[in-house]
């Protein structure tokens, strides 16, 4: 498995390429990538490939920023329900992810549900949640199942449903070079297994 960049320190020594560290300093990916620049054929050294590596290692910092971060801390801060006793659904959430076979990207949105048990929590943190394990090496049934278990694990809610929709890069731009299709994957837990929660929640969701 791809070493978490979590681990990758914030400002990493240019001059550290100890094979002992347990994850590759900056100066050591920013010279994969001038090896990678090299075997597409081009010159890192050329004046518009100078800057490149430094670039690519900040871009994957983003992409892979997901490694970092807890998605029980993104959840920790939790609400009472008010009294409100039905479904929270936040549809067509941005999700960019990278798909681990061929690192190639992942484009589309997520719609996530559930129904209360004694608490709620903040809209926002159910983008952020999706965020967390998006920004990995990814393929969408685990990221589907990822996201609905840490809401299950960390909520406690009655019901959970997450239904992804995403486009694949290394489908449309290389290989079969199929374009407009879409895979759709969902996870139902708790209530929204059964009726009548269940045709309920799915209506919602495809609507
Ligand atoms: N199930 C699933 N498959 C994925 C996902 N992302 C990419 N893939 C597929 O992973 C498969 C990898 O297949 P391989 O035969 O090992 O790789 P490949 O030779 O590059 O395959 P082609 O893409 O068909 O050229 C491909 O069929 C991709 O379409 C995903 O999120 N879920
Ligand atoms: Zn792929």
């Amino acid at each position: 498995m791809l070493n978490p960049l979590a681990a990758v320190p914030q400002v990493a020594d240019a001059n550290d390429t100890d094979a002992e560290t347990p994850c590759p300093s900056r100066a050591e990916a920013e010279a994969a990538v001038r090896t990678l620049i090299r075997w597409a054929g081009d010159d890192p050294l050329r004046a518009g490939l100078h800057d490149t590596p430094a670039r690519v290692v900040r871009a994957y910092e983003e992409w892979f920023g997901g490694y970092a971060r807890d998605p029980a801390r993104i959840l920790g801060r939790r609400f009472e329900r008010s009294g409100y006793d039905d479904i929270v659904l936040l549809r067509d959430i941005p999700l960019h992810s990278t798909c681990e076979h061929h690192m190639a990207p992942i484009t589309g949105v997520a719609h996530l549900a559930y129904l209360p048990g004694e608490q709620v929590v903040g809209l926002s943190k159910l983008a952020r949640l999706v965020d967390a394990y998006a920004r990995r090496l990814q393929i969408q049934e685990r990221l589907t199942v990822e996201i609905a278990d840490a809401l299950q694990r960390e909520l406690r809610p009655r019901g959970v449903a997450v239904v992804i929709r995403a486009s694949h890069a290394c489908m449309t731009t290389r290989g079969v070079h199929v374009h407009g299709s879409a895979m759709l994957t969902r996870r139902l837990l708790g209530a929204f297994e059964r009726e009548p929660w269940r045709s309920d929640i799915l209506a919602s969701l495809s609507a």
